[in-house]
């Protein structure tokens, strides 16, 4: 496969990947539905009318839209459709759009001239919490050392419902949130700003397709609403956490905003990097269990650059590949009451850790409750956020000579607001 429009041998976005985002640009401050290729943006909204296979040809209109919800709650015949028409017009041997030098000016955008946008009107976000590291570590920081999982946890992917509102798109700046606290253990509670800001590095999946209200999703036919994968930023108040998770989970420790990467990587560009998925003892539920691999090997990198700093520090490394449930068994699991999804609707894996230390996904297990403070590359260190602090996460496929990449999820926390009563 080689594309007509030329980039790095290593970039993020090669024709093997062809993510979907929202853009605009001051000229044109109306989002479109654009494909990333190189350093370029390709405008799908200029170019609706090449998709002429059967799946397509009626349906152009989703490609005209300012969301990818239309597009998402198709299918995955027309996704596939869709990969292919795209491949093909940007190969190098097709000359439909190579050689019309008119269409080809209206129809590409540089990145660096776009404004990103959220890529789908998310009607329902949902938070699991299924990193088999991440939940020891905070099962044994928040409740008991000895036993960290929760009775549960192995038989069901635990989840929250989030909150749709509040997630944003990269490059958003967050403010430190305010909240209650309890700082003296028996004492009454404070308010105040929070003092233990913290990050989440997750990713998460769009939904495509949807189910009826009474009439759960089947673990056979998960994958076909599983339609791409971003990286998500699951900003955390953990000291707001702690005191009011009893008994109903996170509220709004968690709704203070939540950052997703632009770019969607379809599960179809994914399929070159699946991987084993994590093994699960004791076995699932039927409903919940699935022989085939649904486990990608995606690589994560979070960096932290100080206020007024340019020199970043790498934090964390860790995989996709460490999750122990699949995406498939939480979307089961979400539908199994009869739960009904809608195309657009987020689902975010849980902050993903590894077993080792330098892989763990938040500034909490990283710094270990703060008894363990991290050494930036400025010399100054870190327990948890400091204001002007900014988060940069990162995620690829390493492929047989490309990658496949997330590009970036970016979000820089700003000092809590003054608030007036
Ligand atoms: O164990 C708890 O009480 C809560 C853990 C979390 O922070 C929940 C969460 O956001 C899920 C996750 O990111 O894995
Ligand atoms: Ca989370
Ligand atoms: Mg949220």
């Amino acid at each position: 496969m080689k594309c007509f429009i030329k980039y790095p041998k290593y970039c993020d976005f090669p024709i093997e990947n062809l993510p979907y985002g929202v853009f605009s640009t001051v000229n044109d401050p109306v989002p479109k539905i654009g494909v990333a290729i190189g350093d370029q943006i390709l405008n799908l909204n200029v170019i609706a009318h090449l998709f002429q296979g059967p799946q397509l040809r009626d349906k152009q209109h989703v490609f005209q839209e300012g969301t990818l919800n239309s597009f998402m709650g198709l299918g995955l015949p027309a996704w596939k459709e869709a990969r292919e028409t795209i491949q093909k017009l940007l190969s190098e041997n097709v000359p439909l759009l190579k050689d019309d030098a008119v269409l080809r000016e209206r129809a590409f955008v540089s990145q660096e001239d776009a404004i990103m946008h959220l890529p789908a009107k998310i009607g329902d976000y949902t938070d699991f919490y299924s990193s088999i590291h991440h939940a020891t570590n905070v099962g044994m920081m928040f409740r008991d050392k000895n036993n960290a999982l929760t009775p549960n946890w192995k038989y069901l992917p635990v989840g929250y419902h989030g909150r749709a509102s509040s997630v944003v798109i990269s490059g958003t700046p967050i403010h430190r949130p305010h909240g209650q606290t309890l700082v003296i253990e028996g004492a009454p509670p404070v308010f105040g700003p929070c003092k233990l800001m913290d990050f989440e590095l997750e990713m998460a999946f769009f939904v495509g397709g949807s189910n009826n209200l009474g009439e759960p999703l089947s673990i056979t036919d998960a994958h076909e609403h599983i339609f791409g994968f971003v990286i998500m930023n699951d900003w955390s108040a953990r000291d707001i956490q702690k005191w009011e998770y009893i008994p109903l989970g996170p509220f709004t420790a968690k709704n203070v905003g939540t950052s997703i990467s632009p770019w969607v990587v379809t599960t179809l560009a994914l399929e070159p990097f699946i991987v084993d998925n994590y093994p699960q003892d004791p076995e699932p539920f039927p409903y919940l269990k699935h022989d085939d691999k649904f486990n990608f090997d995606i690589n994560l990198q979070v960096d932290i650059t100080p206020k007024d700093s340019i020199i970043p520090t790498t934090i964390c490394r860790s995989n996709f590949k460490y999750l122990y449930w699949t995406a498939k068994q939480q979307l089961v699991h979400h539908t199994i009451t009869g739960c009904n999804v809608n195309p657009g609707d987020l689902m975010g894996s849980g902050t993903i850790s590894g077993d080792a230390s330098d892989s763990f996904g938040s500034l909490l297990e990283l710094s270990w409750k703060g008894t363990k403070p991290i050494t930036l590359n400025d010399g100054t260190k870190r327990k948890f956020l400091q204001d002007g602090d900014t988060i940069t996460m990162k995620g690829f496929c390493e492929g047989n000579g490309y990658n496949v990449g997330f590009g970036e999820c970016v979000g820089k926390l700003l000092p809590a607001k003054i608030l007036q009563f």
